[in-house]
């Protein structure tokens, strides 16, 4: 990584009062620009950074730069606004938004990279001076150099002393809102292991390597070895070894994608529960932007089965056509609401994947700002949404069928709450399958999972994946 000095770099600007003030280094613009937008227009981080960086002509080592400061900065808010409203004291509210996000990035540069210090309280400055007026850069400075003179450690430790209760200062510490931190322990404690909260709130806040998927019967072995070292838990998984994966993807024409490691474990759950027959048709009924209809797509493949995708968001329904352009088999993607597919095809399906929508809380290491934006209201709204869709999902199986509850979120309203509503309102025709001894089947290494077996719950401090939760289901 850069060490954002710029050095050897033109010399800066001669201002009027003789001093010299330097140019902000493009990777750090990039990132407080990426920074402002997601603050002032809801953008999507991992959406805008790379136009960003295109557009800027970033190198390799900026683009890392540019990167790990804007997401480290995102996921770590929580705890740097913290930090500067005990340096500067005042609360964050009563700071000028621009001001704040160079006060963020400068306090990530100090509290958690190499970057010098000059360059972190300097550059930040800059960015100050670029967008507010002369006593601002004056405080910005100054809360800055405060900062700086102190440890992580220390302030950890000064902003756990200023919390109100122990959950506020996990909160704090940790950089998660409090309802976060709530829901995480209680999907824990469910499962006997709430001591881990700590952990996976620190896996949270750590960058996932790029994980790989190798589609089965697209790529033989010994090109699929060469992607890098295979994964701990997937069979057809690795981590990227190195370069640019985009570039990889390109090399083998749609038989390698990203993909984390818990989403290549949710489908094949599904398409390797019981032996696939020939002429089995299958359904994603959640598709977009179709990581999962192209895994499910290359299984159908081999073992004989129609796969049909839907996704009802035009945009990402188009996502999921490209997704499926590597795939060698006619997948047809419908663009319907997935509450009305039960009615509209009835007793249809052998096995479908209901990777619903949810909050996401289980993928929070990927989407850095994604921690901010939700609130308990959407849980009850989507809660409500995931019981329509698996009531759809149950009408369209055929008797014998096989359905995937999938969820990247632990949310107990989510997971096990909306399963076991299921399971309440049709458990006349449908029961539980023993999805860890199915997932146990399909892993390289055993997976430590406490519970009854009927459900599976990934974690990224235990398992290295998202938090993928996976229950499957079969109609009578
Ligand atoms: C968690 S994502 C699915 C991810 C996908 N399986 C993959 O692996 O790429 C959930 C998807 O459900 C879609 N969705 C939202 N409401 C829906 C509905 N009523 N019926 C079907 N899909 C819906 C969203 O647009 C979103 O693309």
């Amino acid at each position: 990584m850069s060490d954002g000095t710029g050095a050897g770099r033109p010399g800066g600007r001669r201002r009027r009062s003789g001093t010299v003030s330097s140019p902000v280094q493009p990777a750090r613009r990039v990132a407080y620009e990426v920074l402002s937008a997601v603050r002032d227009s809801d953008a999507y981080a991992n959406l805008l950074l790379p136009t960003r960086i295109r557009r800027a002509g970033l190198g390799t080592a900026d683009a890392a730069l540019a990167t790990e400061l804007s997401y480290g900065t995102l996921r770590m808010r929580g705890f740097y606004d913290r930090v500067i409203e005990l340096a500067a004291g005042r609360l964050c509210d009563e700071i000028d938004p621009p001001v704040l996000d160079a006060l963020r990035l400068g306090a990530h540069q100090l509290l958690a990279t190499r970057v010098a210090t000059h360059a972190a309280v300097n550059e930040s400055v800059e960015l100050v001076r670029g967008v507010a007026s002369r006593s601002a850069t004056g405080f910005a400075n100054g809360v800055l150099r405060t900062i700086s003179r102190s440890s992580l450690e220390e302030w950890r430790g000064w902003v756990g002393d200023e919390a109100a209760s122990d959950d506020d200062r996990i909160a704090a510490v940790y950089s998660h809102p409090e309802w976060v931190v709530r829901v995480l322990r209680q999907a824990l404690d469910a499962e006997g292991r709430a001591g881990e909260l700590e952990a996976l709130l620190d896996a949270d806040n750590a960058a996932p390597a790029v994980n790989l998927v190798a589609l089965p019967g697209l790529i033989d072995e010994v090109d699929a070895a060469r992607l890098g070292p295979a994964d701990h838990f997937s069979p057809i998984g690795h981590e990227l070894a190195s370069g640019d994966p985009l570039a990889v993807m390109r090399r083998h024409g749609g038989a390698v994608r990203v993909q984390d490691e818990g989403s290549q474990l949710a489908a094949l759950a599904l398409s390797r529960a019981a032996a696939v027959r020939e002429g089995e048709r299958w359904l994603d009924l959640c598709a977009g932007p179709g990581g999962k209809a192209a895994l499910l797509a290359a299984e159908a493949r081999l073992g004989g089965a129609e796969l049909v995708a839907n996704e009802p968001v035009p945009a990402r329904a188009q996502l999921v056509r490209k997704a499926l352009e590597g795939v060698p088999v006619e997948v047809p993607v419908w663009e319907l609401d997935g509450t009305t597919i039960g009615d509209e095809h009835p007793k249809t399906f052998d096995r479908i994947l209901l990777d619903a929508p949810c909050t996401g809380l289980g993928a929070l290491r990927r989407r850095p700002e994604a921690r901010w934006r939700k609130s308990p209201r959407d849980v009850a709204a989507l809660s409500a949404l995931q019981g329509e869709l698996f009531d759809s999902a149950v009408k369209a199986l055929k008797p014998g069928g096989i359905l995937a509850y999938v969820t990247c979120s632990p949310h107990m309203g989510e997971t096990v709450g909306v399963v076991r509503g299921g399971l309440a309102r049709w458990g006349d025709v449908i029961a539980h399958m023993p999805t860890r001894a199915v997932v146990e089947g399909i892993v390289r290494h055993p997976l430590d999972l406490p519970g009854d077996g009927s459900t599976v719950q990934l974690w990224p401090h235990r398992h290295g994946t998202d938090a993928m939760f996976i229950a499957l289901i079969r109609k009578s």
